[in-house]
């Protein structure tokens, strides 16, 4: 025992004691200030996006909320005024712009207008986003197409129309929420597995790219989350879905998956799972076991094949 200890137990006792002192230490830092930060929301008229704009908010951030219905972001505008009456803490009332992401053409325009509510954007958080369910065998190309405008070339537009004042200023916050499906792709999910991909891949090679600058990229990856996001869904002819899946209601408090957001904003966290533990560990089978976890997920597909009406 004490020649493994001493050749090459200790080192790997050494180094996991190393590792889990950097954490915790990473875990006490002080986090980055939010108070007047002026942070951006995309998707902030209902779910995750709302429950987002609310924590940072109550945080004291200067908010622009973005959407495509402007009476339904007033709405969330009057709910967040009235939340902090009476609060100490000192909070702004929100500004609004109002576009569609899917529509390219009027981003650059939108980022104009986002950057004249304060003329600058300390935390771009793109949340907005649509899910999608159906077979590839009856997926019309546009579905993928409509699903990678929103979800893809929509933050990727607006990231790039916002970059370069936070260049010149060597200072800003790039966050997406991506889902545990930008790292794992499941059946009957093609369009929204393959825009979180690559909005993943975009994002990490963003990062690298804005290390130089001093301007964090923080992918957040959630598992299922209770909103209307099933409800919202596209499916393979571009009807809507319609449908709250069990998974959805059961998944995390939208209030609490914020509250990781904030904190992984405040940290500056690069990479950051929300998932349960199930799914955390299929990203690990695709990496290590791929054969098996292919396996697994054919079988998912046979379980979940609809039956074709004749
Ligand atoms: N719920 C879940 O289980 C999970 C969600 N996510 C991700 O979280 C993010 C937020 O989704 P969630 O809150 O759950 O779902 P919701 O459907 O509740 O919210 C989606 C938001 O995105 C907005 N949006 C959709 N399309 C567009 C568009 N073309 N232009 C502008 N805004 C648009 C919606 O606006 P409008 O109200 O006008 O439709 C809405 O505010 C998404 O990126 C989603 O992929 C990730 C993992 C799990
Ligand atoms: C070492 C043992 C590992 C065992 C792994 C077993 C494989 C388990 C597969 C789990 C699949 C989980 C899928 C999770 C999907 C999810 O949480 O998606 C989040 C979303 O973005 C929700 O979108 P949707 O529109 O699909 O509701």
């Amino acid at each position: 025992m004490e020649r493994v200890m001493g050749g090459g137990l200790l080192p790997l006792v050494l180094a996991g004691a190393v590792l889990l002192l950097y954490r915790v230490l990473v875990r006490l830092r002080p986090g980055a200030a939010l108070q007047d930060a002026v942070v951006v929301i995309t998707g902030s008229t209902s779910g995750l996006g709302k429950e987002c704009a609310r924590v940072f908010h109550a945080a004291g951030a200067r908010l622009v909320l973005c959407g495509r219905d402007a009476a339904r972001l007033q709405q969330v505008v009057q709910e967040l005024t009235a939340s902090s009456a009476g609060t100490q803490k000192k909070t702004y009332t929100p500004s609004t712009v109002t576009f569609d992401l899917a529509n390219t053409a009027t981003v650059d325009r939108a980022a104009e207008q986002i950057l004249n509510c304060y003329g600058q954007v300390d935390v771009l958080i793109n949340n907005a986003g649509i899910s999608y369910r159906g077979d590839i065998l009856d997926t019309h190309l546009s579905v993928h197409r409509e699903v990678m405008e929103t979800n893809y070339f929509g933050p990727v537009a607006l990231t790039q129309a916002l970059l370069p004042s936070m260049v010149r200023r060597r200072s800003g916050h790039i966050v997406v929420i991506s889902s545990i499906q930008g790292k794992i792709a499941i059946p009957y999910r093609s369009a929204y597995a393959a825009s979180k991909h690559a909005t993943q891949a975009y994002f990490d090679c963003l990062r690298a790219e804005m290390e130089c600058y001093g301007i964090p990229v923080t992918v957040v990856s959630p598992g299922y989350i209770r909103t209307n996001l099933s409800v919202n869904a596209v499916t393979g002819d571009g009807s809507k879905y319609g449908v709250m899946d069990k998974t959805t209601a059961m998944g995390r408090d939208p209030g609490d998956v914020a509250q990781a957001v904030l904190k992984a904003v405040r940290q500056k966290s690069k990479d950051v799972v929300l998932a349960a533990p199930l799914p955390t560990l299929a990203v690990y089978l695709r990496t290590l076991w791929p054969t098996l976890f292919f396996k697994l997920m054919a079988s998912r597909a046979r379980k979940e094949r609809k039956p074709k009406e004749e």
